[in-house]
């Protein structure tokens, strides 16, 4: 599809454009670089341009269609102009970034300390304002109306912005519509006596929606020209799975367009509610699961063409293991996509499992960096890396898992027995995490917390059982824990020879082991209650020893 850039005053524009003028210097300069700090934008570009004595037409095409008209008349106060204004990278901001009024005020100071950069900036909600916004929903199911102003999470949250917004100076107008609305939600939840998905959804997006909003008055204020975001106003159109919707294709020619329309028209930093969208049958506020807001800003940035998506954490980067689970964890400084999407879908709480989807689609590299340090490197995440000498890269538990050993009860060489097992999941909605076969038998895990919207409850497993015992004997376990090896597994040998001596040397036996096609991966489950002991002596195997 094609944008039509109308460019006031632009006749000048012809000297360079359609070789019809005699200017050769300023003002034609301006409305060129705007034209051309569009169309320079991967997946724009100019097709022709019209000309007349006092208006330019210039027809930007854009990739994925959906751009239109972008309307601009240029003067000469306007600082659009200058080929390298464009939009640079996103800088995403997790809750523990942005948890209060210091840490915004540091945020602040860390985007403007970077003054070659043009960010679309990404927030969270406020700190652990996302948990306490879904425990206020639940309590609201049954407190009772009269009941919802004395729910500690509600005046926890109120407490926390309105601090939040005196100690920045900002008027506490930016948000007392919110906070309103937000009791009120309550109160209708408890007047309904239930909290649906959808519910639960639009409850949650109050966290982004305020942070935004605080932080984009907190630039103004302080002389940063800022603008506030809606995700789910400019374009971010997901799917309809309330609490795990997925974002469109859709998304990105309409983010673009908004962004890159309202940037050139009047350029101010975008600041963005991330983890939010709109599902494009309900229209009503969806979010992308747990940590969100990474598939927000890879999505903008690949929306955009962006140089960079930057994730700044309360961490030195994307770390060798849980620092939770062992405090010597260290930063991994190169990750490839396929390795960090592996990471992350394998149960790394740093990154959102779909996060990598989008940059390496875009090809955009994602830097993840320390709000609380900004002077360390941080980890870098591009299409390849050198691989020559890399072994392991970082270990990753999953916990709570539920495996299932199915049997066959056909003799050797009977087709369709896999296939039989899998349609039976696929009949259910359930997701199959790590898989191991023989020709008679099949060992799988179920992943009960991300990737389903419901917590797998135990009739839900027993009717799976139920289901597959008509073909198979099925053994259950649960209370099992996945062990991602994640790193070079052109060295796998190496990996599991060092590995296997590690976990015999602990006394655990591996209940089941399989190496992924992705050929960055490699899974061991063991029992719940042996795996952090195990993530802790890997560690100190590969990571801190010398010894082969
Ligand atoms: N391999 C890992 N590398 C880095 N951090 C990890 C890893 N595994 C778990 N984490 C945890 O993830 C946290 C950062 O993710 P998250 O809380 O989502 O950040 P934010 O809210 O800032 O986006 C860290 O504080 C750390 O405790
Ligand atoms: N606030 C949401 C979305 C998010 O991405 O948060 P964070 O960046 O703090 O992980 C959540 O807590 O899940």
């Amino acid at each position: 599809m094609v944008a039509a850039l109308q460019i006031g005053g632009a006749e000048t524009l012809c000297p360079v454009l359609s070789r019809r003028s005699s200017y050769g210097r300023p003002p034609w300069s301006k409305s060129l670089r705007f034209a051309t700090s569009v169309a320079s934008v991967p997946g724009f570009s100019y097709s022709t341009v019209r000309s007349c004595c006092t208006t330019t037409v210039v027809k930007v095409s854009c990739e994925g269609g959906m751009v239109d008209v972008l309307e601009r008349k240029a003067t000469e106060n306007q600082s659009f102009g200058k080929a390298d204004n464009r939009l640079t990278c996103v800088m995403k901001f997790g809750g523990s970034s942005v948890a209060s009024s210091s840490r915004m005020r540091e945020v602040a100071e860390l985007i403007l300390s970077f003054p070659k950069e043009r960010p679309v900036v990404v927030l969270s909600a406020m700190g652990k304002t996302t948990n306490k916004l879904l425990l206020a929903g639940e309590k609201a199911v049954g407190c009772g109306v009269t009941n919802i102003s004395s729910i500690d999470e509600l005046s926890f949250i109120k407490e926390l912005h309105l601090r939040t917004v005196e100690e920045l100076g900002i008027d506490k107008s930016v948000i007392a519509t919110h906070l309103e609305e937000l009791e009120q939600l309550l109160k209708g939840i408890a007047m309904m006596k239930e909290l649906t998905l959808r519910t639960k959804d639009y409850l949650v997006s109050f966290g982004e929606c305020m942070s935004t909003r605080i932080f984009a008055a907190y630039l103004n204020k302080i002389g940063a020209k800022a603008r506030q975001y809606d995700a789910f106003e400019i374009g971010f159109i997901t799917t309809d799975d309330f609490t795990n919707a997925d974002i469109l294709e859709a998304t990105y020619p309409a983010v673009a367009k908004r962004l890159l329309g309202d940037w050139v028209c009047d350029p101010a930093i975008p600041i963005v509610t991330g983890f939010l969208g709109k599902g494009w049958r309900s229209c009503a506020v969806t979010t992308m699961g747990r940590g969100g807001s990474d598939l927000t800003a890879t999505t903008i940035g690949k929306a955009l063409g962006l140089r960079e998506i930057q994730v700044w954490k309360d961490v030195d980067g994307v770390l060798t293991c849980d620092p939770n689970i062992y405090s010597q964890a260290e930063p991994v400084p190169y990750l490839t996509f396929e390795e960090a999407a592996e990471l992350a879908y394998f149960g790394a709480q740093v990154l959102h499992p779909q996060s990598m989807r989008p940059a390496k689609e875009g090809d955009i590299p994602v830097r993840v960096k320390n709000s609380y340090n900004p002077n360390a490197p941080g980890t870098l995440i591009t299409r390849t890396r050198d691989m020559s000498k890399a072994v392991l890269t970082s270990i990753v538990l999953k916990r709570n898992i539920t495996m299932l050993d199915i049997v066959s009860t056909r003799m050797l060489g009977q087709y369709g027995f896999l296939a039989k097992v899998f349609s039976t999941f696929e009949d259910l909605g359930i997701s199959v995490d790590v898989v191991a076969t023989s020709e008679v038998s099949i060992s799988l895990t179920l992943d009960p917390s991300k990737l389903w919207s419901r917590e797998l409850i135990r009739q839900e497993l027993d009717h799976v059982v139920e289901e597959l015992e008509k073909i198979a004997v099925v053994n259950l376990l649960q209370h099992r824990s996945i062990i991602s090896l994640i790193g070079n597994v052109q060295k796998s040998s190496l990996i599991l020879e060092k590995a296997f001596r590690v976990l015999r040397t602990n006394g655990v036996n591996v209940q089941m082991i399989s190496q992924g096609a992705s050929k960055v991966n490699i899974s061991l489950v063991v029992n719940d209650n042996e795996a952090e002991q195990c993530v802790r002596a890997l560690h100190l195997a590969f990571f801190e020893s010398d010894l082969n």
